[in-house]
């Protein structure tokens, strides 16, 4: 059995529950509050805090989890990061008060005569952040609602997470360096895959088929299968707008006349401009469908 910790709340748990469930592996939860569930198969996941994971999968009391880079780093424990999930992506960032004169990473030396005061729930993070500047930091470490510190005055500046930037504008603070780009990983206990040469046990093959599953998701999802009818005479054109992944597939169709159908799988994000192109060459009939799964 092969033990995935998942969020049980917050910011990352509704992705990672849709994610496994896009790639067949269902959570099946006896209720709202339950902390186990089955995951068909060799699979079973607990919820947890998101904060806890890397202490979890860290120490083996769960194989595997979904959590926060931010949260890896901050445990400092030894964790294989197997994939980048694509979700919960923030940066952790030091942040002033609006009206202070810190305007760049340049301005965080001394305040007042004294190392800056840095309030954050990251105090690992940052201490090594500021120490990777040469710069002296007393961390005032808050378990949350950081960014009222430096209006309370118990902090100079802080050190915390943001996305939109919105919370620490509505906070009247400003955005200074960043510390940390963080995204949603599959992290697992360190020596669950096998190494080289080694035979893989029960857990590292079962890790195995699951990261293959989650990639094979999260590659799916960028992408998008096109089909159309072009004409014969397009072709080459078409080729250099379609490059697939071995090349569009090209099939005749019954009393096609001068058009033949093409498919192929091309990048999501540009899809408006593939049709656009398709279009100019004569495109007909244009399809265009989401992918569940993509195995190179
Ligand atoms: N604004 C955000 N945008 C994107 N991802 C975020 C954002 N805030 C947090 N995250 C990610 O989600 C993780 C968990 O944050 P979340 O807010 O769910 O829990 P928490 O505030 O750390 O703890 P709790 O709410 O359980 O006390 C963070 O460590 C980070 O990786
Ligand atoms: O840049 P923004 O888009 O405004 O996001 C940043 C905010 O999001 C997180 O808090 P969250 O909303 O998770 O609330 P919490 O403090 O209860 O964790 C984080 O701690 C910031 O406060
Ligand atoms: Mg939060």
């Amino acid at each position: 059995m092969l033990r995935i910790a998942l969020p049980n709340k917050g910011r990352l748990a509704d992705d990672a529950r849709e994610l496994f469930n896009d790639a067949g592996l269902e959570v099946r939860v006896r209720g709202d509050r339950a902390l186990t569930a089955s995951l068909g198969g060799e699979f079973e996941a607990i919820f947890v805090r998101a904060a806890d994971i890397p202490e979890f999968v860290a120490d083996g009391a769960a194989d595997a989890g979904v959590t926060g880079w931010d949260l890896v780093c901050e445990s400092e424990r030894p964790l294989d990061a197997l994939l980048d999930l694509g979700f919960g992506r923030c940066r952790i960032v030091v942040a002033a008060r609006e009206d202070s004169a810190v305007h760049t990473a340049d301005d965080l030396g001394v305040h007042d005569g004294r190392a800056v005061r840095v309030a954050t729930v990251f105090p690992r993070v940052t201490t090594r952040f500021f120490a990777s500047l040469g710069r002296e930091a007393t961390v005032v470490p808050i378990s949350g609602a950081v960014e009222i510190a430096p209006h309370l005055g118990i902090a100079d500046v802080i050190v915390d997470l943001t996305s939109t930037g919105s919370t620490l504008k509505v906070n009247g603070l400003r955005e200074v360096a960043t510390v940390l780009e963080s995204s949603a990983r599959l992290i697992a206990t360190p020596g669950t895959m096998p190494a080289a040469g080694e035979t893989a046990s029960d857990k590292a093959r079962a890790l195995d088929e699951l990261v293959a599953a989650l990639a094979s998701v999260l590659r799916a999802r960028d992408r998008r299968y096109v089909m159309a009818n072009v004409p014969r005479a397009a072709l080459d054109r078409v080729k250099e707008v379609l490059p697939g992944i071995s090349g569009p597939t090209v099939i005749d169709i019954m009393n096609g006349g001068t058009h033949v159908a093409v498919h192929a799988v091309v990048a999501a994000a540009t899809i408006y401009r593939t049709i656009a192109q398709l279009k100019a060459l004569g495109g007909e009939g244009i399809l265009v469908t989401r992918i569940e799964r993509l195995m190179p």
